[in-house]
């Protein structure tokens, strides 16, 4: 029932807020009477941007909580027209984006409510590379196979290149969606080249630098924001461990190991651990050059347990997902590998939600 959620959000942010009891007994009262009238309620700014950074603490499967309570918040809850939906998106990006010093943010659409149609972006980050099927194989990202194809029925066209920046997908109710490309000068990626090695720069190998979830719904005191993207900065190890080595992704372990002269013949040479390396140790040196913010996994574990420490210190309950915290490299070389996690669910919190596109 959402008055009861309402309550226990009203109580604990306000109390988190410095607020008395007695201002947070008064807004719940307001919330019921709104409730009762309507059958919703509406967030104030000060609810809504406390309760989007308290999401962020209780994400269980993030690394990088110590900065929740520094989230930019946008409130674009008044907005109802694509085109103003795709010019708010814009400038989220603009925002964060910041010439490379990337700063966390998110933008709130308009809340699920039963008279007003309801607000969803197909695309899974703001941000991604699309993905073709060719008779020799996949160019480009095989994790955007699907959604390129249905931007392509939409009328979309690529380039074909192995790094086609998809277009925004704005669906508002069950009306048509309508796509945007994203203007150029708002997508900063940067080309990947390594310390040591002078061929790897002709792997033609890029990324891009703000990762923009767009496709996770915010819950905040029972009520439902299904189109709030937002965004940090990357974990080296995304990209250079997972998007760029996953055989189902760009699967370049064989071609660097090649590059490399390693012993492709045995695993026991160690050559696919000896490639994820290099291919880390390239997005960390190229993002790092470019003055594009990233973060290693060893600095971000260290900042988590700053995090851990803190939420002690404060006395409140911290919950974290250790299957999805430990990075996919070198993973017992942070404290994290060698302690439990308690994944209960708190609220404010992101959730996924079904695909908003068949
Ligand atoms: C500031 C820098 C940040 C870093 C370095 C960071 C790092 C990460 C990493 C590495 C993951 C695992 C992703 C994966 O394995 O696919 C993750 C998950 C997550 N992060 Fe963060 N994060 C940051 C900021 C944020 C912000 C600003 C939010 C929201 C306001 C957020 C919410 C989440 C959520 C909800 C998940 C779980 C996603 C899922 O369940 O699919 N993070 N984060
Ligand atoms: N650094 C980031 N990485 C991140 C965070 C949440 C979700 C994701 C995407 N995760 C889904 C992929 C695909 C399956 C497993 N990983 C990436 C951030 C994205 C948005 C804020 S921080």
């Amino acid at each position: 029932m959402i008055l009861n959620e309402a309550e226990k959000f009203i109580r604990t942010a306000y109390y988190e807020l410095n607020k008395t009891e007695d201002e947070a007994e008064q807004r719940i009262a307001e919330i019921r009477n709104e409730i009762s009238e309507s059958g919703s309620y509406h967030h104030t700014f000060e609810e809504l941007e406390h309760g989007a950074r308290m999401a962020w603490r209780n994400s269980n499967r993030c690394i990088g909580r110590l900065f929740w309570e520094s989230l930019t918040v946008f409130d674009q809850r008044n907005l109802s027209r694509e085109e103003d939906i795709r010019d708010a998106v814009f400038s989220h990006l603009d925002y964060t984006t910041n010439n490379g010093k990337i700063r966390p943010t998110i933008t709130v659409f308009r809340q699920e409510r039963n008279d007003e149609p309801t607000i969803r972006f197909w695309n899974h980050q703001i941000i991604r590379y699309a993905g073709y099927n060719t008779e020799n194989g996949v160019l480009g990202d095989p994790a955007s196979l699907e959604l390129t194809r249905a931007c392509e029925e939409l009328g979309w066209k690529g380039e074909g290149t192995r790094f086609d920046v998809l277009p925004l997908v704005i669906q508002i109710g069950s009306e048509a969606p309508k796509w945007y490309e994203i203007p150029r000068d708002l997508v900063l990626e940067v080309p990947l080249r390594h310390p040591e090695y002078e061929w790897f720069a002709e792997l033609g190998l890029k990324w891009y630098g703000v990762p923009l979830i767009s496709d996770m719904m915010l819950e905040i005191g029972g009520i439902q924001y299904k189109a709030a993207p937002f965004n940090g900065w990357y974990m080296g190890t995304e990209i250079g461990a997972r998007n760029l080595a996953d055989e189902f992704r760009y699967n370049l372990l064989p071609e660097v190991a090649e590059r490399m002269g390693l012993n492709m013949k045995k695993s026991s040479s160690l050559w696919k651990d000896r490639a994820i390396i290099e291919l880390n140790a390239s997005v960390l040196h190229s993002f790092n050059e470019d003055q594009v913010t990233i973060v290693d996994h060893h600095t971000a574990a260290s900042q988590f347990k700053v995090f851990e420490d803190r939420e002690k210190e404060k006395e409140r309950k911290m919950t974290g997902d250790w299957t999805w915290l430990i990075p996919p490299v070198s993973p017992a070389a942070t404290h994290i590998f060698h302690k439990g996690y308690d994944n209960e669910m708190q609220k404010p919190i992101y959730l996924s939600q079904p695909k908003a596109y068949q």
